[in-house]
């Protein structure tokens, strides 16, 4: 890309899909402005940039919106292609892997994670918590077999599936206070909590993440819009 490139992203402090594209745009030392939309009162710029949804983030490319983080990911690393790090691997079976692996994250993490934060009863609860440990048990093995002994998901650098848990790892975080469950610990996920510290020193984490106290507070008065999100 040359001459005269825009990169816009709409998001939010606190979304931790907003923080993912974050995390993606300083590893490729691309140069961004951020819009920080209010969700409550969601702009114009919004609305019609992603009228499907409605949703943050949005990177808008000269003009040119791209929606839904995991979109914006992969269209980051192939517009980019020769700019910085590739975030995902070149070999296609890796490649497929490694889709695979962000996929099970947003389809299987997420929503144990709200339903323990959101849930009005104790066995709710504790089947939140159930299926959270269980998921990050299954992601300890994918960092295994992924890493093959090196520090990250994307081998000696941070790649795609780095990029994806990274940016929800404030939350993450938060799991303890806002759920009652430690997800990481050193008996069951030794690798992923050796992960963990890896990744909240990198740059483009520093510059991403939410601090984990003031997302806390936050995350405690959006609790009853969360648990509608789940009904959605
Ligand atoms: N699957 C989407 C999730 C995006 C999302 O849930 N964004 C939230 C903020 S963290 C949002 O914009 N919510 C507004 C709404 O639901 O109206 C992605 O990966 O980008």
């Amino acid at each position: 890309m040359d001459g005269e490139d825009e990169l816009k992203l709409l998001g939010t402090w606190a979304s931790p899909w907003a923080a993912r594209v974050k995390i993606a745009l300083h590893l490729k030392g691309l140069s961004y402005e951020f819009v920080e939309q209010d969700l409550d009162n969601k702009s114009d710029l919004l609305l019609t940039s992603n009228p499907v949804h409605k949703k943050v983030p949005v990177l808008i490319h000269n003009g040119k919106p791209i929606c839904e983080s995991v979109v914006i990911l992969e269209y980051i690393d192939e517009a980019y292609g020769s700019t910085g790090p590739s975030l995902l691997p070149t070999d296609p079976y890796e490649r497929a892997i490694a889709r695979f692996w962000v996929d099970y994250i947003d389809q299987k993490l997420v929503i144990p994670w709200k339903v323990a934060f959101t849930a009005d009863g104790e066995e709710e609860k504790t089947e939140g918590i159930k299926q959270i440990l269980a998921v990050v048990q299954t992601l300890e093995g994918a960092l295994k077999e992924c890493s093959k002994g090196k520090p990250f998901f994307g081998g000696d650098s941070v790649g795609y599936v780095d990029i994806a848990l990274g940016g929800l790892l404030a939350f993450l975080q938060g799991t303890e206070e806002l759920c009652g469950t430690k997800p990481f610990d050193i008996a069951n996920t030794p690798l992923l909590l050796a992960w963990v510290e890896r990744f909240i020193v990198l740059d483009a984490a520093k510059v991403a993440l939410p601090d984990v106290t003031k997302l806390v507070e936050f995350a405690k008065t959006k609790r009853v819009e969360m648990a509608l999100s789940i009904k959605k």
